[in-house]
């Protein structure tokens, strides 16, 4: 069993654990004795997720305190912050240190991104330290779901991507992974398998073994107030699609309608997730998926379960029903 320190990042009742980059479902020691927070409601809520975790004699990651909220379940990381700035603080720090992880290890990153408002909470990535010391030759780029529209399209999430951070950093053009826009949707999605593929096979996405599919090293998520998570939307057959790698779809009720999307599958061989999520229009489905909700059935964002790690980044509007 693995014990984390405890380290103060900005407001006195801001507790995280370093570093980002322990194993995958370390062990996780909880010491109350070590901090001083006034009890509040969701403090409260903290220590009955881990007492509760701990009692079942399950193994845990750490979860994350806030002047907002914490939460802590197995596998699962939650944070909550203050505002969006914070959040995008944090957030650039996280894949910073993924990123050098990475590069150390396999000399490579290979980073999914979503479309949505993901992309603005990047932004503190392009500045500096992070522009300067992020070895940003090394990154590879992918998308876990894009609009079957041309790339200077304003529904392309390429073009959201590229105006809006990859243009910022020096990330090597052949290195990040499009769609190929001239098909149509089947065949933009069996293009990118197979681009997919070609790069397992050549070891630029790493591979597991275990379950035979891609394992990329960080996908960045958002959620849509429905509980879609990349284009796998509420009750539509593809949630459950287990063959492929990258699928279709032609009746998004998202628009606009033709997408491509990696599958819950490759989503979940992930070794670490990000779910990136603002905003109290998404309070309702954090709380079914979070906390405790009279709901039944299951929301697509409920079956993200990486192999690896998956963490949270909340504003406090997101977690207001936690
Ligand atoms: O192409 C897309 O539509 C996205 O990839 C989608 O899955 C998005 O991530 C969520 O809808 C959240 O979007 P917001 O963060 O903008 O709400």
């Amino acid at each position: 069993m693995a014990s984390y320190s405890l380290s103060f990042i900005s407001t006195p009742l801001r507790i995280s654990f370093s570093p980002y980059s322990r194993p995958p479902h370390a062990a996780f020691l909880w010491h109350p004795p070590l901090v001083s927070i006034p009890r509040t409601r969701s403090l409260s809520l903290a220590l009955k997720g881990v007492s509760a975790i701990g009692a079942r004699g399950e193994k845990l990651s750490c979860g994350a305190v806030s002047s907002t909220g914490m939460a802590a379940a197995a596998g699962k990381k939650v944070e909550v912050f203050d505002s969006k700035d914070e959040l995008a603080v944090h957030l650039a720090r996280y894949t910073a240190d993924l990123s050098d992880k990475f590069t150390k290890e396999r000399g490579a990153f290979t980073v999914v991104l979503s479309g949505g408002s993901l992309i603005d909470y990047l932004r503190k990535l392009a500045e500096p330290p992070y522009l300067d010391s992020v070895e940003w030759s090394k990154w590879h780029v992918f998308w876990v779901d894009e609009r079957v529209v041309p790339k200077d399209h304003v529904d392309s999430n390429y073009k959201l991507a590229y105006d809006g951070f990859l243009s910022k950093v020096p990330i090597l053009p052949g290195n990040v992974y499009a769609i190929n826009d001239a098909l149509s949707a089947e065949g933009a999605a069996d293009d990118y398998e197979t681009c997919l593929r070609h790069l397992v096979k050549n070891g630029v996405i790493d591979f597991s073994e275990a379950s035979g599919l891609p394992k990329f090293d960080l996908m960045l998520l958002g959620m849509g107030p429905d509980g879609h998570v990349a284009s796998l939307f509420p009750g539509h057959p593809l949630v459950n699609e287990k063959e492929k790698w990258v699928t279709f779809i032609k009746d998004s009720p998202k628009p606009p309608p033709e997408r491509i999307t990696f599958t819950f599958p490759v989503i979940n061989s992930s070794a670490y997730i990000a779910l990136v999520v603002t905003g109290v229009g998404k309070a309702g489905a954090v709380q079914k998926a979070l906390g405790s909700s009279e709901d039944s059935g299951t929301l697509p964002v409920e079956l993200v379960s990486p192999a690896g790690e998956l963490t949270w980044f909340l504003d406090k509007n997101a977690a207001s029903k936690l």
